[in-house]
């Protein structure tokens, strides 16, 4: 069974240290969320308090119409999965996964039947007698899912579950964590700071900083449309520019604008609308160039900014630094933030 969670009017001091600030957070069955935020935003602590392993200064819990705030987390009813594997080590990979139902005196046949499932489900069924030491921290961190999900949690937490393996490892790993979790439409919260692991895996994303929420929306909602300069900022690359030059280039009104690299076009040629630059850096960044395009102007003053080329076309322009180039910002491309935040 799958839960809805709610997070009302949350917040959590820590001595005189604020960690979570009013939070409010509505998550419906079934859907994969992720917390995303810079280190000490407060994302852990949000997750320990919907475990139940931290109790909130002020505000409430639910998972589905129950209020939970002050249940233990014994009688919350998940699966928890962390950054270091968390194995017992002198036990099997099958005893590992065994152990939640062994304790809740299980009969050993049908234990045996729901392990060797969640060891297919892993694609793991071929280590289950290993230690931890035997295997990979690939393979000890799915065994850590396998023994998360042994006891049919109503829902599944996962603090930073991936950081400690290296890139290609963790990279089929998300794949196999999305699958498993959309195969048992298990709700699930994972912590993370790397903002690829959210993009890729999220149903939503709730980007937090300075323990608030920033902003929460589809990982293609965070990327297209941040509501503020951080959440702008911290999710990919862009190019800022302030409110007096937004204003003076004819950007906008009012307020700073931003456009993403990935949305300026270059040329060599001048089109309608197209600005005058001079090419002051390019950067190898594997599938794409970096080049940087400084835009003079005497009076309404430099642009500095970022675009990002794809490879064979950078390659087929030939950019070299010093040469002139002609950019064009498409408005609809662009954002605007009335304010900072
Ligand atoms: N037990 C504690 N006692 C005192 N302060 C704490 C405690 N736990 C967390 N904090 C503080 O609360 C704030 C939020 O911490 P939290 O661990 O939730 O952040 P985080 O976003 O998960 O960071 P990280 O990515 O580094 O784990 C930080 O300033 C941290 O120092």
């Amino acid at each position: 069974m799958s839960v809805s969670l709610k997070i009302s009017n949350v917040s959590k001091v820590f001595d005189k240290n604020v960690a979570l600030n009013n939070v409010n957070l509505d998550i419906q069955a079934g859907e994969f969320i992720c917390l995303l935020g810079p280190s000490g935003c407060g994302k852990s602590t949000l997750l320990r308090i919907i475990a139940g392993l931290e109790q909130p200064s002020e505000g409430k819990v639910y998972i589905g119409d129950r209020d939970v705030t002050n249940l233990p987390p014994s009688r919350r009813n998940f699966g928890i999965m962390f950054q270091s594997y968390a194995l017992f080590p002198n036990l099997s990979a099958f005893e590992n996964v065994a152990y939640g139902l062994r304790n809740k005196k299980m009969k050993t046949r049908d234990i045996e039947e729901r392990v060797n499932r969640l060891f297919d489900m892993i694609k793991l069924s071929n280590a289950k007698n290993r230690l931890p030491s035997e295997m990979s921290g690939g393979e000890q961190q799915r065994v850590a899912l396998a023994r998360a999900l042994a006891t049919e949690p109503d829902f599944l937490l996962l603090d930073e579950p991936l950081s400690a393996l290296d890139a290609k490892v963790r990279i089929s790993l998300r794949k196999e964590i999305c699958n498993i979790q959309k195969e048992l439409k298990l709700t699930t919260i994972m912590v993370t700071h790397d903002q690829d692991e959210a993009l890729t895996m999220a149903d939503r994303i709730i980007v937090m900083n300075k323990a608030v929420v920033m902003q929460s929306g589809t990982p293609e909602e965070i990327y297209e449309k941040p509501e503020n300069q951080f959440v702008a900022d911290f999710i990919g690359s862009i190019n800022f520019i302030d409110d007096r030059k937004s204003k003076a280039y004819g950007f906008s009104q009012k307020g700073e604008t931003a456009i993403r690299p990935e949305k300026i076009a270059i040329s060599r040629e001048k089109q309608e609308s197209d600005m005058r630059g001079k090419i002051t850096d390019i950067e190898f960044r594997g599938f794409y160039d970096r080049v940087s395009v400084n835009v003079n102007h005497i009076i309404y003053g430099d642009l500095n900014l970022a675009v990002d080329v794809p490879f064979q076309t950078a390659k087929a322009m030939e950019f070299h630094v010093n040469d002139n180039v002609f950019i064009k910002l498409p408005r609809e491309e662009m954002l605007t933030f009335e304010t900072r935040v």
